[in-house]
């Protein structure tokens, strides 16, 4: 199949690169010319685990291309995704100006009848939208689909190829026809492709993210109880996790989700609600703690230096929201360093991926580490936002020799109680005793 994606960011590189290595001619547009030109040259633009294989298998094979010109990019294609951004408005609903500004340039364009998909996360009602868009200067018959994606960053590729489910909004049987050809490789073990109107696949996707992250804030809130009570938040996990009908994934305590997804999923899924005179109380608490819970080790680090953080050098080990990805946007990190900052602390940081991006956001307000070693070398003491799997077993002598204090505040629950205990640190957890 010919296939064009429109946006070529974390969904659509991906998306382009994967139906391209099923077999399809693919072709990504950005209006990004740096992006573009670095991804021609065969660079990838982002760090995701497995995507340089495939990415460098296609391009070589001519199955994906880059171009900046919309036209360019869609002519005889058969399906067009929009895989554009959806950032928060001013009021925090999604603004819809990428969506809408590309689907006014498509109708034009059109020159054979395609499916054009919106990939992106978008309100309830925007495949309406974008169908009267393209309407208005189209020549040709084509169909509005939405195809919500469900790929996490760090696992995105592995998460497209083989995708739980599909979701698929659409009322036309012939763009629900080129639908099941295009997705029918992804879907050969089994799992379902799920049709349903455009408003229920739009409104499916929110709910999925805001579930996900009400359950992450559940658990948050019961590990900030489970510190006043003195429960531990991980034999918890461990005790309702292996009820089926809970199940055992995301339920992590820690320092807040964050993400370019879960924040202003949920801040959508709000505003959709007010939009339409319903109070969604649920969602108004899940983003009112996340916000609360990004910080949550402030007061412990605070009351450990007596309250007098000038002149400290605080190490950060952990940058990006979560591992195995680059991606710093409403990264707990970023707010852990306004905070330490502000409060006369110097910062030292490290991150295996999220550094240049970082540097991007701070610049020289922070000193930048080469290793994990480096960043805590004469520091007061160590702060744990993101669960990188190098931080799981460090060389504890190597630490002790370079932390001025044996102090961890540790946001994802990396060690075991006991074993800091055993080597005498005094450490703060989410949801456990402080070992003292
Ligand atoms: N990142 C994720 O993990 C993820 C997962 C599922 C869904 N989503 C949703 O997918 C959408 C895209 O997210 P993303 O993370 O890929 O965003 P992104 O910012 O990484 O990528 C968007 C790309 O679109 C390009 N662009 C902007 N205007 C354009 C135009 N007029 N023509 C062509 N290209 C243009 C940008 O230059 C950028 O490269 C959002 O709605 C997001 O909510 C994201
Ligand atoms: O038990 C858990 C699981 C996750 N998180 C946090 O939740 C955030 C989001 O994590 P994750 O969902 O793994 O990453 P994303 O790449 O943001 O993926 C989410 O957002 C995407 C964009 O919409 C969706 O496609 C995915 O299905 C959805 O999981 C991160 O800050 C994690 O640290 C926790 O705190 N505890």
């Amino acid at each position: 199949m010919k296939i064009a994606v429109v946006g070529t960011g974390y969904v659509g590189l991906v998306t382009g690169t994967c139906f391209a290595e099923t077999g399809n001619q693919v072709t990504c547009v950005d209006i990004d010319e740096r992006k573009v030109e670095k991804l021609r040259k065969g660079k990838l633009t982002i760090y995701e685990p497995g995507l340089d294989v495939i990415f460098d298998r296609n391009t070589k094979e001519g199955r994906l291309k880059f171009t900046t010109n919309l036209a360019e990019g869609i002519k005889d294609a058969q399906v067009i995704f929009l895989a554009l951004p959806t950032p928060p408005g001013e009021d925090g609903s999604a603004d819809l100006k990428y969506i809408l500004g590309v689907a006014n340039d498509l109708g034009p364009l059109l020159e054979n009848y395609a499916v054009i998909i919106d990939k992106s996360t978008v309100p309830v009602g925007t495949a309406e939208k974008v169908r009267e868009r393209v309407a208005k200067n189209a020549k040709v018959e084509f169909d509005v689909v939405s195809n919500p994606e469900f790929l996490r960053e760090g696992v995105a590729v592995e998460d497209f190829m083989k995708p739980d489910r599909v979701v698929i909004g659409t009322t036309s049987e012939k763009a629900k026809k080129v639908m099941e050809k295009l997705y029918a490789p992804l879907v050969r073990q089994g799992n379902p492709i799920i049709f349903m109107d455009e408003r229920s696949a739009e409104m499916t996707k929110y709910a999925a993210n805001a579930f996900l992250a009400m359950k992450i804030t559940f658990m948050n809130e019961i590990a900030n109880l489970c510190e006043k009570a003195g429960a531990n938040v991980d034999d918890i996990r461990r005790g309702i996790g292996t009820d089926s009908r809970i199940g055992k994934r995301f339920l992590f305590a820690g320092i807040g989700y964050g993400g370019s997804c879960f924040p202003k999923d949920v801040q959508a899924l709000e505003k959709t609600a007010n939009e339409f005179d319903y109070d969604f109380k649920i969602l108004k608490s899940v983003m009112k703690v996340n916000e609360k819970q990004k910080t949550k080790m402030m007061p412990h680090v605070k009351a450990y230096f007596d309250g007098d953080l000038k002149g400290k050098t605080i190490a950060l080990w952990g940058l990006a929201f979560k591992p195995h990805t680059d991606d710093i946007r409403e990264a707990p990190a970023l707010y852990n360093i306004k905070e330490l900052r502000k409060a006369g602390a110097k910062v030292v940081v490290y991150d295996p991926e999220a550094m240049e991006n970082v540097r991007g956001v701070v610049g020289k307000k922070v000193k930048y580490a080469k290793s994990p070693y480096e960043a805590i070398e004469g520091a007061d003491a160590l702060m744990i936002m993101t669960e990188w799997p190098e931080f799981r077993t460090p060389d504890f002598d190597k630490m002790e020799a370079a932390l001025k204090n044996k102090v961890i505040f540790d946001g994802r629950n990396l060690y075991e109680l006991k074993d800091m205990r055993d080597l005498g640190y005094t450490y703060f957890s989410v949801g456990r005793d402080t070992v003292k």
